[in-house]
Formats: structure tokens, sequence, C-alpha cells
């Protein structure tokens, strides 16, 4: 077996209540440009169910890692896992993925959802249930008909998740949905996405807002040029941070790494 799909062992004295087995993982995965390491050895468990928000300053490498999870970029080192094996096209029809600037194409907004089941191999007939409850949760359906581009920022999120959700994945990477939004709108796209996480889908999410972390996480990933500087339970890592990378990320507080 390749070193990098070795189960990892516990480390001596670690706690032995089992845990589910994780859906994705990484493997020490590295991401190196001209040998640049901007994703850099991260080791990374995501279990079902659980909501993991990664935060982050400007450049730590957040979407490039979570571009690595959902397979639309190959590490250069390491390896990504879904469910124990390597990540394949297959596995990645569990997933889904939301930008923070979604692209929208050129046909209603009911079209809009409907293509992402279409791209799933679901049969027309069997689409249009599927569609109406997607909008419907997403509380578009009075803008069903609309092109997808003229609606507005908040609206083409909403509907970016609804077409999203709408292929029922197992886990949903959001790269900073609520990024340009106003309140109004972040608080719809949270609640889509809380209700998300009620009907147990495993979340991944980038955001630069502490609040947010505060409301959606179960467990906090903080990237530090490219590595994981903590992670843990939402609770304990955002009340106690460790490193001081992250103290000084929530204080608001500018780092500069000692030369
Ligand atoms: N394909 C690429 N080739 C070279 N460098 C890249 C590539 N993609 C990203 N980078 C660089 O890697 C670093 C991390 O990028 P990334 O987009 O993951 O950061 P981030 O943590 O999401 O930042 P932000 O909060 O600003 O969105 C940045 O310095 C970026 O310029």
């Amino acid at each position: 077996m390749p070193e990098a799909l070795r189960p990892i062992a516990p480390e001596p004295g670690a706690s032995v209540v089992p845990l589910a087995a994780p859906l994705v993982e990484a493997r020490d995965v590295t991401f190196a440009v001209r040998g640049r390491r901007l994703v850099d050895g991260v080791r990374l468990a995501v279990r079902p169910g659980r909501s993991t928000v990664v935060l982050g300053a400007n450049g730590a490498g957040k979407s490039l890692l979570l571009r690595l999870l959902h397979g639309l970029i190959a590490p250069t080192g390491g390896a990504v896992l879904w469910r124990g094996s390597p990540l394949d096209r297959a596995a990645r029809r569990h997933q889904a993925m939301v930008f923070q600037r979604p692209v929208m194409l050129r046909r209603s907004a009911r079209a809009n959802v409907a293509f992402a089941l279409g791209v799933r191999g679901i049969a027309s007939r069997d689409r249009a249930a599927r569609v109406d409850e997607a909008l419907e949760r997403a509380r578009l359906t009075a803008l069903a008909a609309q092109p997808a581009r003229l609606l507005s920022g908040g609206e083409q999120q909403r509907l970016a998740l609804a077409r999203a959700l709408v292929t029922e994945p197992e886990l949903l990477f959001l790269d900073e949905p609520t990024a340009s939004l106003d309140p109004a709108s972040t608080h719809a796209i949270e609640g889509l996405i809380d209700d998300a996480r009620a009907a147990g889908v495993t979340i991944v999410m980038v955001t630069h807002d502490r609040g947010q972390a505060e409301r959606l996480a179960d467990d906090v990933v903080f990237l530090h040029r490219g590595r994981v500087a903590e992670h843990g339970p939402a609770s304990r890592v955002l009340d106690a941070p460790q490193s001081e990378p992250f103290r000084a990320w929530l204080d608001g507080r500018l780092y500069l790494d000692p030369a």
C-alpha cells in the first residue's frame, strides 16, 4: 500500500473514542508551484455530518485547499482520499462546490438548476419536481423564469446553493459564499447552509467572518502559510487559540512571521 494511503496511526495517549470514518481526508497534501509550497503537508480528516470552517489570512491557501479536496486541482505531494480511497471522478459526484462569485449559465434560474441534474445523468422527466423543490427552498420560485445573470448578487448566490443542493451531495464545499453580500443576503445563505447541515450534508467552508464560523462551525481549521496551524472543535479553538498567528487573526492584529 502506498505510504500516502496507509491509515494514520493514533498518537500515543490519544483518545480512543471511536470516530466515524472520514468522508474526505487530506494525507500530507502539498501543492507547490515553482518550488513554492502554497499548501504544505496538510493532514485533515473531515467526518460525515460535521461542518468544518477554514479560516486564515489572505493568501494562506484556503481556496487552494478546497480545490484540492474537491479534486479540481491535483496535489503535487500526498493524496486526497474519499471514504479511504483515492478521490476520483465517481467520488466527486457525491460532492458539490459553491464559489464566492457564482458562474451562471446564460439561461433561466430554473434551467441553471435543471442543468446540474442533467450533468448528473438525471432524466429530464425526473428533474422538474426536484428543481421546483430546490428553488422553493432557496425562495426563488417567483424568479424561476428570470435569466439567472440578471438576478442580484444575493439571489445568484442562493441560486448557486440551490444548484449545488439539488444534486443531493454528501459533501458541500463553500468558498466564501457570503463575501460580497449584505447582512440580509448573508442571513438567507446561512439559513440554507444550516438546512443542509440539518439534512446531514457535510460542509467544508472558507470564510473570513469569525461570527459566521461561530454560527456554522462544528470544527475550525486555521491555515497559516499553507499549513494547518490549528484544528479542533470550534468552541475550543475559537475560545482558546494556541498559535500566535491565529490569536493575531482573531484580534485583527497584523502578524509578521519572525525573520
Ligand atoms: N495556480 C496557482 N499558481 C500559482 N500560485 C497560485 C495559484 N493559485 C493560488 N496561488 C497563490 O497561492 C496562494 C494561496 O492562494 P489561495 O487563493 O488559496 O489563498 P486564500 O487563503 O484563499 O486567500 P484569500 O483569503 O485572499 O482568498 C496565494 O499567494 C496565491 O497567489
